[in-house]
């Protein structure tokens, strides 16, 4: 009588595991389903080893996938760079994509007067500063100036046309480099970095429009 009893709340837990959304709740209520189905199945006239090895096949999978899922869910440490960035530029990274986009990037340092961006290029490569000052220029024009946290670059990285200006350090400027193909190949892997980097670039023009 317990062993059907147990086998009832396992099938309630079943049910339960697949309304909630979350995948950790998910795995982890079928393991507990999976587990209380065992008795039942043991305590029969002749035990169904058959059905046992199955729920102990969908126990391990489970098991598997929730550890990789609470391994990845766990805090990480962000420098005082990373801090800084998640807290602006790339805010709509979760910290642990951020760190892996991050990884991706080059780090390039360019002196006073040297052109970060040369207008009418294929640059195919999105830039982000991290320190110093640029100017934007159009035919020896001013049109605008970038700062630490800015995307440069990211006009031709999105439309895929020739850079539409130059982009001339003031001052020493340090910056990150993802080159296109290397985002490209990201994007396939995690569609959710694509969404949030378009996110991210499309802040960033909001920002430079608004100064
Ligand atoms: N009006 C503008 N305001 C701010 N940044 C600009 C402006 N025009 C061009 N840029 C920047 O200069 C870069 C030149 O190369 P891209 O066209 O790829 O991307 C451009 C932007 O990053």
């Amino acid at each position: 009588m317990l062993t059907v009893a147990l086998f009832f709340f396992a099938n309630i837990l079943f049910c339960l595991a697949y309304m909630v959304r979350d995948m950790a709740y998910l795995r982890a209520i079928t393991i507990l389903a999976a587990s209380s189905t065992l008795p039942y199945f043991y305590f029969q006239a002749s035990p169904l080893y058959s059905a046992m090895v199955w729920q102990v096949a969908f126990i391990v999978i489970n098991a598997f996938n929730l550890t990789a899922l609470l391994l990845q869910r766990r805090p990480i440490k962000l420098t005082e760079q990373e801090t800084w960035l998640q807290q602006t530029t790339l805010r709509l990274l979760k910290p642990r994509k951020m760190r892996r986009l991050l990884r991706l990037a080059e780090t390039h340092e360019i002196e006073k007067g040297e052109l970060l961006i040369e207008k009418g290029q294929e640059l195919n490569a999105l830039l982000l500063i991290l320190s110093g000052h640029a100017q934007v220029e159009i035919n020896q024009q001013q049109r605008a100036n970038l700062y630490p946290g800015d995307f440069a670059g990211e006009m031709s990285f999105i439309s895929h046309k020739l850079t539409s200006a130059d982009v001339v350090a003031e001052e020493p400027v340090r910056y990150l480099v993802w080159p296109a193909h290397t985002l490209e190949r990201l994007y396939l892997r995690d569609p959710d970095m694509k969404y949030a980097l378009q996110g991210a670039i499309g802040m960033d023009m909001a920002n430079k429009l608004a100064r």
